[in-house]
């Protein structure tokens, strides 16, 4: 069996997406999700240019040697747009392997470790009274572990909160960047607040989540960490950029809040220090941008050895082909955490149908063969490609900082 053709379809039902379809001459195709918000395009040049050309008359068996040839191959390693454009081939590769099988992926990973895979949904609210109603609401809807995000008093936009009640939080909203201004003080002063309305009125079952993004120092995150305690976090997520592995050493001497990092990071050796030192709980690669299924295997597996559960990112910004092939890999893998789970679009639905379906706080895994994932080729077309941005944030001062 040979890899006759591969192309990229790039595509807007709502949001950019790009996806890879490989078909192989004996009709059998596979698709991965290759989308890296806001520099889509680069992750296409690099598949067209470069991957795709290399992969035309290869075995489709030979995933792990592909994966090596494109990795090692290039020289060039590491980096997201490689590794999105690497992932792609990958869990189109897996997606093929499985229809062959007649299995759901699942299977060919190991089975089944668990009957339904626990995800976490987005609550926002531009203050706190708002944000609650959105916890309530999704409460009533089952989840049982929700992220929750408040607009923060004296910041006029800030990370994870809509921009109108009732909205989705999409960033990726203007051409070029868009400029945010940023306190860290307003926001420490105001988060533990938050949390403490959140447990006055939901109690202590609950699972909460916060996600931080990168943007306080490594003694700030240490204090932020201490001031939750009481409220006891699911997770404290991305509380210091981590660049800096060591970073995590210094906040973890400080706070028993679990920490969770990761949904930045293309390769295990992002991660690995993190992981061996035991300084994080949770790992937040994802298939599409750390490598795909080949990869991000190895990352649960080292994490695994030292108590560290996966915690997948899976905003919008990730395509239902990515979210698919994640839960069959949730549904195996013996270290599973959560689920992040932001619903796509009603268009994105009907662009990617698909056979995993929410209910009552989980996913539960489809049983076609395969990722259980497609793409409606004619329909991707009403929904041409759009340069969307993510934002930029600035200090009170004008000083650039993480967003
Ligand atoms: O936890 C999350 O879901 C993330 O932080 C996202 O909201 C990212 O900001 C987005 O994926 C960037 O493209
Ligand atoms: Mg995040």
């Amino acid at each position: 069996m040979k890899i006759e053709r591969a192309y990229t379809i790039v595509t807007s039902p709502g949001r950019n997406f790009v996806t890879l379809k490989i078909v192989t001459d004996q009709g059998v195709y596979g698709i991965g999700d290759a989308t890296l918000n806001g520099r889509e395009m680069a992750v296409v040049a690099y598949l067209e240019e470069h991957v795709i050309p290399m992969l035309i008359g290869r075995d489709p068996h030979r995933i792990e040697d592909i994966w090596h040839y494109l990795y090692r191959g290039a020289y060039w390693r590491r980096g997201p747009v490689t590794m999105s454009a690497i992932a792609a081939v990958d869990i189109a590769l897996w997606d093929i392997k499985a229809k062959l099988a007649g299995m759901p992926l699942y299977q060919l990973l190991g089975g089944k470790s668990r009957e339904r895979v626990m995800v976490y949904g987005h609550a926002t609210g531009r203050d706190i009274e708002a944000c609650l109603d959105e916890v309530a609401r999704h409460v009533d809807e089952g989840y049982k572990a929700v992220r929750v995000q408040a607009g923060v008093p004296g910041i006029a936009s800030i990370y994870g909160v809509a921009k109108k009640e009732g909205e989705r939080y999409e960033p990726a909203d203007s051409d070029l960047p868009a400029e945010h201004v940023w306190s860290t003080s307003k926001y420490l002063n105001h988060v533990p607040k938050l949390f403490a309305a959140v447990r006055e009125r939901f109690g202590d079952d609950l699972h909460v989540l916060h996600d931080v993004h990168h943007r306080l120092t490594p003694i700030e995150a240490a204090r932020l960490g201490k001031e939750v305690e009481p409220y006891n976090l699911f997770w404290l997520e991305d509380c210091v950029p981590a660049e800096n592995q060591e970073a995590f050493g210094l906040i973890r001497q400080h706070t028993t809040t679990p920490l969770a990092v990761g949904e930045v990071f293309n390769s295990l050796f992002d991660a690995k220090t993190l992981i061996e030192n035991q300084w994080i709980d949770y790992i937040r690669a994802t298939l599409t941008h750390a490598g795909g299924i080949t990869h991000v295997r190895r990352i649960a597996d080292l994490a695994g050895l030292y108590h560290v559960r996966t915690g997948f990112h899976g905003p919008t910004d990730l395509s239902p082909v990515c979210l698919g092939a994640a839960i069959h890999f949730d549904t195996w893998v013996p270290n599973f955490g959560i689920q992040e789970y932001m619903p796509h679009t009603s268009a994105t639905d009907d662009v990617f149908p698909h056979d995993y379906h929410f209910e009552d706080g989980h996913f539960i895994v489809g049983e076609n063969p395969g990722h259980g994932v497609d793409i409606d080729e004619d329909l991707t077309k009403q929904y041409p490609y759009k340069r969307a941005s993510l934002p930029v944030n600035r200090l009170e001062d004008g000083t650039l900082w993480h967003w």
